[in-house]
């Protein structure tokens, strides 16, 4: 009998009640009991759901407040002695190291916070040093899975692998020379012991994550699956039996490393690399079972029932039907809950899609063609393969004249007119700024007031004029604070964009968007991504009107603000259908439109973000790494292009250490850098010898803590001893969307005088 599992269900509410609760107690308005309430309803209900769609392997500990990685190092104590010694509660100390907490008595940063392999989800980094004394804190695998049972479901609780876990995370700023996998023999006694007492619950099994097999590792890390895997088995107490589960790419490179470990089974992400099957099920035992992850994690497309039935039939014929699992590619964390409230979308484009929900039916249905035969599921395939023969007929998805543009692309547009140098010169006349010029990434406060207005007008309760009106009035406060403080470069803040990516894929030809697909992406903070149906091109402008309204209000230059097209592209759900190349090109005409638009309009600065450059690299080094750079330098050299050498082009990074080499290829004139979490200045050190211009993060927009003028003056010293200080910008890590208007305005005053203090310092 073929088993069907699934690696992690969205635990955000189809409602996003876990957001509404967890804001609701940061503001004080709510108390734990109500969070754990909401928080245990959430899991009852997913499992429930789980049940009642014939899953046979459901998992427990998927769910989180924050972060599953955050709340790993918590119950394994790694916790650095900054957020212990205030001896927090447990969701507390949570928060903390998440988000950083001030308030009386209370000062501490957050933990750095970076991608999750080329997802948007973003996990918490660990950090580990000489002190890190690990034990078992809290016992909260074993807690949802005692809790599961009460349920009357028995569940495979989910943890992160000791090996992936030190290797993703980092050494903490008082243990520069700690290489967190040294770890590896101390923390093996401890996770032991978590897992036997998951084992004393009564749980048979465990998923055992360690997506770091789909990356290029060194060899010691390679060796530590070894030591590990083999430590765990010769454990003197009971442990649970093992799946090692490997997901977002290919596990072939690091077989050897794993071959023969004595654990009960593996799992591994055929949707990406269907052609790893011959090898990794001929690494296996004769025991060992195969999860077959074979419905999308990542995105929203139904699964291909016959294309996926086909690669499960190869490997019963390898190994027998008893030893095949069917199962998600991946955590289904990473696309949203339910299609069922989607009322708006066209039922054509509808019937090709299939959510978090939806999924659970595609791999029951899948398990049990593989057990039963297709007769057992004849209509479920048929429905299938009527649904997937319609979407590849459509005229929806193919646009000729799209086609026929990004056909006819030439050298020439991914060129600027003129070298930097020129360049330089003539915006210094263009734009005539300071020493050490102060900007910010775009965003300012998306307040309540704004969400409600622009909800309301959504709605239909206010008009298009009253609401225009209104973010007119937005953006003139805006304008009028940073002409206060003293920014340089001034944004018009965003107030009309819902997001810098569903904002553009509303607009543009060839996506459609949802009303409730949320997809966590950090903490309480979601996002609802577009999704990519057809070719896609740019019926009318975008931004311009609140750029020229915003620069007519103010002689100071004005920053517009666009998307770049490869962040558009990752962080709206792809077509599957045609290459994200050809993708990338079809977004950055449209971009390249509406750059030269702005700068017809008198926008003289143009800063087009790309964000997710760095999370769309290929895991591994290699060809197909390459072309992605390619293409994706192409792409935004491709949007940015068209303009004279008198407008100056921003761009902006941040969560990744882009390599400096593909920063540089970009040829932006200025791009910002998210930098004020990193502990030294090796990065910038690279950047010693560019002569474009960097902007560099000196205070961290995820947290509402407020960083003194002096500390803000300490950092921007740290850069000048290592970065030319004639090429320096100031400016905060990312957009200030998130934060409040009290915290901003402190922020950005003690940036500005900081910043100030340097022109002053250097001005002669
Ligand atoms: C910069 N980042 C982004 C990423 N990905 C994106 N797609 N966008 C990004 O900006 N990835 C990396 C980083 C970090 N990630 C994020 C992600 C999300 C946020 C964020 O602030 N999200 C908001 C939701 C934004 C949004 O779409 N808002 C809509 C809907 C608002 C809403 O909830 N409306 C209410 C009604 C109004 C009310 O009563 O409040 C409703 O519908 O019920 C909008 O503004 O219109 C979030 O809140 O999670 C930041 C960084
Ligand atoms: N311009 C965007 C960039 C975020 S990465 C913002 O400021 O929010
Ligand atoms: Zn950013």
């Amino acid at each position: 009998m073929v088993l069907s599992s699934v690696l992690g269900f969205p635990r955000i509410g189809a409602q996003r009640e876990l957001k509404k609760t967890t804001e609701a107690y940061w503001a004080g308005k709510v108390d734990i009991a109500e969070l754990e309430r909401v928080g245990k309803d959430l899991r009852a209900q997913n499992w429930a759901k789980q049940q009642a769609a014939g899953v046979d392997i459901i998992p427990s500990n998927d769910f989180s407040y924050y972060d599953h990685i955050l709340d790993l190092s918590l119950s394994l104590n790694i916790v650095a002695e900054r957020y212990s010694k205030y001896n927090l509660s447990t969701i507390d100390t949570t928060f903390a190291m998440g988000r950083g907490l001030q308030r009386e008595g209370v000062d501490v940063p957050a933990n750095e916070m970076v991608k999750w392999f080329d997802s948007n989800y973003h996990y918490v980094r660990p950090t580990f040093s000489h002190s890190t004394a690990f034990k078992l804190n809290n016992t909260k695998a074993v807690d949802e899975y005692l809790e599961a049972k009460a349920q009357g479901i028995e569940t495979r609780p989910v943890l992160i692998g000791p090996v992936s876990l030190l290797f993703l995370g980092k050494a903490d700023k008082d243990s520069q020379d700690l290489e967190p996998i040294s770890l590896l023999e101390k923390l093996l006694p401890i996770y032991a012991d978590y897992l036997a007492k998951i084992a004393a619950a009564g749980a048979a099994s465990v998923q055992i994550d360690e997506p770091i097999l789909v990356l290029d590792l060194p060899e010691n890390v390679q060796a530590a699956f070894k030591t590990a895997y083999e430590f765990l088995a010769n454990y003197q107490a009971t442990l649970p039996k093992i799946t090692i589960a490997s997901y977002f790419g290919d596990a072939r490179p690091n077989l050897a490393a794993i071959k023969g470990l004595p654990v009960a089974g593996f799992h591994y992400d055929f949707v990406r690399v269907p052609e790893q099957l011959e090898e990794v099920a001929a690494a296996l035992t004769p025991e060992q079972t195969l999860s077959v992850g074979i419905v999308d994690g990542r995105n929203v497309w139904k699964a291909d029932f016959a294309k996926a039935l086909k690669i499960v039939e190869a490997a019963k014929a390898k190994i027998g039907a008893d030893r095949v699992v069917v199962a998600t590619s991946s955590s289904l964390l990473h696309t949203p809950v339910t299609l069922e409230n989607e009322i708006k979308l066209n039922p054509e484009i509808k019937d090709w899609l299939s959510f978090a929900t939806q999924k659970l039916d595609e791999v029951v249905i899948i398990a049990k063609a593989a057990t039963h035969g297709v007769e057992s599921v004849a209509a479920e395939f048929a429905a299938n393969a009527a649904s997937i023969a319609a979407r590849a007929s459509s005229s929806i998805t193919n646009d000729p004249a799209v086609r026929q543009r990004v056909e006819s692309i030439t050298a020439d547009q991914i060129k600027r007119k003129s070298a930097f140098a020129t360049r330089l010169e003539e915006q210094k006349k263009n734009l005539n700024l300071p020493s050490f010029p102060t900007t910010t990434i775009g965003s300012f406060p998306q307040t309540k007031e704004i969400r409600i207005n622009r909800n309301k007008f959504t709605k239909g309760e206010i008009t298009a004029a009253e609401y225009e009106k209104f973010i007119e009035q937005e953006i003139a406060e805006v304008v009028k604070f940073q002409e206060e403080v003293g920014l340089d470069v001034l944004v018009h803040g965003e107030p009309e964009r819902n997001d810098m990516v569903q904002y553009f894929g509303e607009r543009l030809k060839g996506f459609v968007f949802t009303q409730n697909g949320w997809v966590q992406s950090y903490g309480s903070r979601y996002v609802r991504p577009p999704i990519i149906v057809g070719d896609v091109s740019r019926p009318a402008p975008m931004t311009v009107k609140e750029s020229k309204f915003a620069q007519s209000l103010t002689s100071k230059p004005m920053k517009g603000m666009l998307t770049g097209p490869v962040t558009c592209l990752r962080w709206s759900f792809p077509r599957n259908d045609i290459s994200p190349k050809q993708q990338a090109q079809q977004l950055a005409l449209a971009l390249r439109d509406e750059v030269n638009d702005l700068e017809a309009a008198g926008i003289y600065v143009i800063q087009v973000d790309e964000p997710a450059i760095r999370e769309g690299l290929p895991l591994r080094a290699g060809a197909e790494r390459d072309d992605y750079v390619k293409y994706a330098v192409e792409s935004f050299r491709l949007s940015t292009s068209g303009v004279e050498d008198k407008t100056q082009i921003h761009s902006h990074f941040c969560y990744s250490d882009l390599d400096p080499a593909h920063i540089k290829a970009l040829d932006a004139d200025v791009v910002s850098i998210e930098f004020s979490k990193k502990d030294d200045n090796k990065y910038i050190e690279e950047f010693s010898n560019y002569p474009n211009h960097i902007g560099l993060g000196v205070f961290d927009i995820h947290s509402p803590r407020v960083p003194s003028q002096e500390e803000l003056e300490a950092k921007i010293q740290s850069i000048v001893g290592v970065y030319p200080k004639e090429n320096l910008w100031v400016n905060p890590d990312c957009g200030l969307k998130t934060r409040k208007w009290d915290e901003t305005k402190k922020q950005l005053t003690n940036m500005v005088n900081a910043a100030k203090i340097y022109r002053e310092k250097y001005s002669s």
